[in-house]
């Protein structure tokens, strides 16, 4: 494990801080806003919102994963919420939200994910409208200009991140293209994916609907220019982080592919294809939803990422995970800190938490020099490559 100081919430004024006072207290609102539950569960949702106030709880008796969060929250029941890592705090956040709202209790709401409404209206909002139809007009421009107009849609999609949105102070269309990125080792992405091709690629996707699109898209290029020969999409089991993509997410993000016009159309169909063959797979490993860095994985997933030529970590929650979310000094090399990964690895995310490594000495004097919150707020990118 990095000997490197681990992330807590009780901070005043740091984003984590934020997350528990502002965030999550917002967020358990819109939830009991965005589904007509009954009074039992609006009740659980208000003890929840009680809750996070306090020392964290164990679950309750009957919960099917209670001695596993027992195991896990050996050091953490108890302590108070801020006081204990911000991964793991966040992680038990959520499988108690799915707790109160009954998602896997015997019922009527068992299944049923309380971030669909938002997730849905992304999806059919007009934002991803325009974002399908600039697609048309690429298959005209040279190789390279496609490769990175793909790889820049995924990389910015990330900005599209529902959690983050609940309490952000800015529009996730509201980008400034001239933002260099942090670090850009897109090259290298592309050198790597040439030399294995044609190999399997692992794309660990981040939220649904307006970012999960263009990662379809992104893995539709590598399957029609031959840099992968089969793409392996890592998914959550359970609605996760408010728009963290699911199995179904995937499912509703293809039919929307599908009954899209023009290039946007023929990529999904393409797409829905390679599921029916084979070709695209979908994985929703339980480790997906654990309060664990990946320095934990279980040797079934680490087989996963061995087998690929290349695996793509998408989003801000998946480098906190894939680096470990601790306070790494900043010009940390990006490989020294992926050493332990079992293959091939890029990252591929918006800045939206305080963790990051790899960042050249000279960038980081000017972003610093800038006064602006720079590693929190989504207004910068990075791509990483080890
Ligand atoms: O993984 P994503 O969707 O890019 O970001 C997840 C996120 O919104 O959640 C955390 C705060 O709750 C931060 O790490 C980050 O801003």
């Amino acid at each position: 494990m990095p000997d490197v100081p681990q992330i807590l919430s009780n901070v005043p004024g740091s984003l984590p801080w934020g997350v528990w006072r502002e965030r999550h207290p917002a967020l358990i609102a819109k939830v009991a806003a965005g589904l007509p539950y009954p009074p039992d569960r609006r009740r659980a949702l208000d003890e929840l919102a009680e809750e996070i106030t306090g020392p964290v709880r164990p679950l309750p008796a009957d919960a099917h994963d209670r001695d596993l969060w027992a195991e896990w929250g050996r050091e953490y029941l108890g302590a108070h919420w801020q006081d204990v890592p911000f991964l793991w705090a966040e992680s038990y956040f959520y499988r108690k939200l799915l707790h109160a709202v009954g998602y896997f209790a015997d019922g009527p709401w068992r299944g049923v994910d309380p971030f669909e409404p938002f997730k849905t209206a992304e999806l059919l909002g007009g934002a991803l409208e325009s974002d399908l139809a600039a697609l048309d007009p690429l298959a005209a421009l040279p190789d390279a200009e496609q490769d990175a107009a793909l790889l820049t849609a995924s990389l910015w999609g990330n900005r599209a991140d529902l959690g983050f949105q609940v309490t952000a102070r800015r529009d996730p269309d509201e980008r400034d293209p001239s933002t260099p990125l942090v670090a850009d080792q897109s090259a290298r992405l592309w050198t790597l994916l040439e030399e294995a091709a044609p190999a399997g690629v692992c794309l660990v996707v981040d939220n649904a609907a307006r970012e999960l699109v263009p990662d379809l898209l992104l893995a539709d290029h590598l399957l029609a220019t031959g840099r992968a020969a089969t793409v392996l999409l890592h998914v959550k089991p359970t609605p996760y982080f408010v728009s963290d993509a699911t199995p179904a997410d995937v499912t509703a993000a293809l039919r929307r592919l599908v009954a899209a016009s023009g290039a946007a159309g023929e990529a999904g169909r393409r797409l829905w294809q390679g599921v029916v063959d084979g070709v695209v797979a979908i994985r929703a490993h339980p480790f997906s939803c654990a309060p664990w860095s990946y320095h934990h994985m279980p040797a079934d997933l680490a087989e996963d990422f061995a087998a690929a030529s290349l695996t793509i970590m998408k989003g801000d929650l998946n480098y906190r995970r894939l680096v470990g979310d601790r306070w790494w000094p900043p010009t940390t090399p990006f490989a020294a800190a992926t050493d332990y990964f079992p293959g091939p690895v890029a990252a591929l995310r918006t800045l939206k938490s305080d963790v990051v490594v790899g960042v050249p000495d000279e960038v980081l004097t000017h972003l610093d020099a800038d006064g602006e919150p720079w590693r929190t707020t989504g207004t910068h990118a990075l791509v990483q490559v080890r």
